[in-house]
């Protein structure tokens, strides 16, 4: 079996063929020269007759059977050229070569000590409140289920190994006969009888017999005071007292006495054994794997080195693997399925990750004794009922590998969701609105664009709910999102105007959450299939407007935005918002430029790949934005009944506290009142004899016509209302109402618009 010294990266066999010279490793780069720079006599060099340095290549310090016919002449002809000029021929050209390496640098153990990292004081199981937990539960849960197992056969055990009984006994005489007349030595006996050796014959044949009578003396003993015990039984002692002993007796003696292959009582738990991982079962397995960079290290003895023992983590192995030089973790996580099949294990057990902090060869390979998917998750603390949750707090989300909770904490976030189609989007949105929906300050905002009705168990917590994505749904869902936009700039000005004392980080906190007369509350708005938001024809460019406003400064203002999409690319996920989320949760996905888009530039070349994700591996994703590391992470999954139960929960708290509002409490939204015609509206704050305004005078008109649809509006939001009329600002000549001057600005023209509102009717 390998041992971690087999894998250390620059291997022994190396170091031979470089003999004693010190080694160029890859921290030490290879053996060069140069004219002028000074000698080293700590570096790979030889020394002439007249006490030159000469620079040795690695080739030339290898002996001279090894190096090829072909090469020798040149080589020797080289050297021969430096030892000529040091003896005085040609001074000036053959000047003895200085070496560029820097010399070989060899760390004091304090140094070494100072970079290390601590291994964890105690196991963490201990460490950790719920891994204990989960520990102790299996212990009990074990120790109940195998009490219970053995108590139901008690009445099969005892006849049987009282049945037993006898052969035991046989098989207990037998024994003792061995010993006492020492069978063991019987086939030695016998050999010297056959060869005739009467001398040894003898010898052994007194040896047996003083062993023989040492032995007899105690049997006889023993067997004279079990005679004596059973007469004084037979004489003092009731019959049932005796035949109770001697039933005992004998039953007792079937039960230990039983053969190891038939014991009396079966196995109350089958213990699935998962094999033991190994240094050489991993080394095999990568090697195995079909990766180019790697077979060709090893071919060069290069190997894989081990900087950690391989432990066991939680409900499985880790392996920490230092891959040889030019191969990535990546290599290795892009051949999950295979490397899996190498490791005879299923792919559901099998977790491939990278350390980018430490180096892109670092490995961290868990192993896990079951596949994660199929795996009991632990009950999830927010199903119980009567569970409450204060969203500034981290919240349970899901389990890792090692089925310990992972948390999300909601507020001063927005998040992203992406996965390929069926992989468990809707399901860890819904689990999000859920734990949303259960604390009870919380306004919720929860809408389905799949239109499957995913998300209808949130909607009696909700204020806002949508289903669908029929034109009466989706201009409901933006006049909501406008009163959303609309609530984010009243939280400004209020955030604004609070004293530093009161909101010193000018964001949101449980204190000001709390207080009523401000209205701060936590706002969590669930998107289903958000592509089809951003790629509406006619409000497309609005939701996109208001969600990056969302994602922007909605997060200090205690207004979450969760998105998920099945396609993440720029079109259904604009990278306006996806560069800014914060947290990010990736299921499977087909490519890296998905990958990425999710959970963010470069996680995948950092070895955060979601594409390793199996299709089976439902509900699977990476997390990224909660804490330093991506993690994986398996959703908790509630289908609509259970989702129904919490949310029913969560409905009587937020009535008790008066928090049944919106479409909860069977609230209207008035769309017609709050339908848009910012066309018509523009052409109307044209004055008579004006053909052409700025964007920003046209915005100031527009706030005086109607201050609370067009009040805050920039020249950008009428740019982006009047896009899908089909007409766009351009530069006009106008002239400035305060200084009298002209200008060319951002602006309309009335024939513009009037030709856009007659092409629309
Ligand atoms: N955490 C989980 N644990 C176990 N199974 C899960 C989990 N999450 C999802 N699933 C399974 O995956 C199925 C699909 O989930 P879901 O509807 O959330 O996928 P989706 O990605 O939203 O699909 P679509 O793209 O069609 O909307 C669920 O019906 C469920 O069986």
């Amino acid at each position: 079996m390998s041992t971690t010294a087999d894998h250390a990266p620059f291997p022994t066999a190396d170091r031979e063929h470089q003999g004693d010279q010190p080694v160029n490793t890859p921290a030490e780069p290879s053996a060069n020269t140069t004219a002028d720079a000074p000698a080293n006599a700590d570096t790979d060099v030889a020394w002439t007759r007249s006490g030159n340095a000469v620079p040795v290549h690695p080739d030339t310090a290898r002996s001279a059977e090894q190096i090829p016919a072909q090469d020798t002449g040149e080589r020797d002809a080289r050297a021969g050229d430096v030892i000529d000029a040091a003896d005085g021929d040609e001074p000036a050209d053959t000047a003895p070569a200085a070496l560029v390496d820097p010399p070989a640098v060899t760390r004091s153990w304090w140094e070494t000590a100072g970079d290390a990292t601590a291994r964890p004081l105690v196991a963490k199981w201990l460490t950790s409140a719920e891994e204990f937990k989960s520990r102790a539960r299996f212990l009990v849960r074990y120790a109940a289920h195998t009490t219970a197992f053995h108590a139901l056969r008690v009445p099969l055990y005892v006849p049987t190994a009282f049945l037993r009984s006898f052969g035991a006994v046989g098989r207990l005489l037998g024994r003792l006969h061995h010993w006492v007349f020492d069978g063991e030595s019987k086939p030695v006996r016998m050999n010297a009888r056959d060869r005739n050796d009467s001398d040894v014959y003898m010898k052994l044949r007194e040896a047996r017999n003083d062993a023989v009578r040492r032995r007899m003396a105690p049997v006889m003993v023993g067997i004279v005071v079990l005679l004596a015990v059973v007469y004084l039984a037979i004489t003092y002692v009731t019959p049932f007292w005796n035949w109770t002993v001697l039933v005992s007796a004998m039953t007792l003696i079937g039960w230990w006495g039983a053969p190891a292959d038939k014991p009396v009582a079966g196995r109350a738990v089958d213990m699935e054994k998962t094999p033991k991982l190994t240094s050489t079962t991993v080394e095999d397995a990568l090697c195995s794997l079909g990766i180019g960079a790697l077979n060709q290290a090893y071919s060069k003895g290069k190997r894989m080195g081990f900087p950690s023992p391989i432990s066991r983590d939680g409900d499985g192995w880790r392996a920490d693997v230092d891959l040889p030089p030019a191969v990535t973790a990546g290599d290795i996580i892009a051949k999950r399925a295979e490397l899996s099949s190498a490791l005879r294990r299923q792919i559901g057990c099998v977790w491939p990750e990278g350390d980018a902090r430490i180096h892109e060869g670092r490995l961290v390979l868990w192993v896990g004794d079951k596949d994660m998917s199929q795996s009991k998750q632990p009950i999830w603390p927010l199903g119980k009922p009567g569970a409450t949750v204060d969203l500034f707090k981290p919240q349970p989300f899901g389990t890792d590998q090692r089925g310990r909770w992972v948390d999300v904490t909601l507020m001063f976030v927005s998040m992203i969701i992406g996965a390929v189609p069926r992989m468990g989007k809707t399901v860890s949105l819904r689990e999000l609105l859920l734990i949303a929906a259960l604390d009870p300050r919380a306004v919720l905002y929860a809408y389905d664009l799949k239109g499957t009705g995913d998300l209808s168990p949130l909607a009696p917590c909700a204020h806002g709910y949508g289903v669908g994505d029929d034109p009466e749904d989706i201009e409901r869902m933006v006049v909501e999102m406008r009163e959303l936009r609309e609530e984010l700039r009243r939280r400004t000005k209020v955030i604004r105007a609070l004293p530093e004392s009161v909101c010193p980080d000018n964001k949101v906190t449980p204190e000001l959450a709390a207080r009523k007369d401000l209205r701060l509350a936590p706002i969590v708005v669930g998107v289903d299939e958000c592509q089809v938001w951003f790629e509406h024809k006619e409000h497309g460019a609005e939701f996109e407007e208001i969600c990056t406003d969302l994602v922007k400064r909605g997060p200090a203002l205690g207004i979450v935005l969760i998105l998920a999409t099945q396609r993440p690319d720029a079109k259904s996920l604009p990278t306006s918002i996806s560069a800014n989320a914060i947290l990010r949760y990736c299921l499977k996905v087909q490519g890296q430029t998905e990958n990425d888009m999710v959970l963010g530039t470069s996680q995948y070349k950092n070895g955060v790949r979601a594409t390793m994700f199996a299709r089976s591996d439902r509900g699977i994703g990476y997390l990224a934005g909660e804490g330093d590391d991506a993690k994986i992470v398996r959703s908790v999954y509630k289908d609509a009944t259970d989702a129904k139960k919490i949310a029913a929960g969560a409905r009587v708290r937020r009535e008790a506290i008066g928090n049944i509002t919106g479409y909860a409490a069977g609230e209207e939204v008035d769309v017609e009142a709050a339908r848009l015609d910012p066309l018509a509206d523009t052409l109307s704050v044209f004055e008579r004899g004006e053909d052409k305004l700025w964007s920003d005078v046209i915005v100031t008109r527009l706030a005086d016509l109607r201050p609370s649809q067009y009040g805050g509006w920039t020249a950008q939001n009428l740019a982006t209302a009047l896009k899908p009329k089909g007409v766009k600002p351009k530069q006009v000549w106008a002239t400035d109402p305060e200084t009298g001057k002209g200008a060319n600005r951002n602006g309309y023209t009335r024939d513009a618009l009037t030709t856009a509102q007659n092409n629309g009717q």
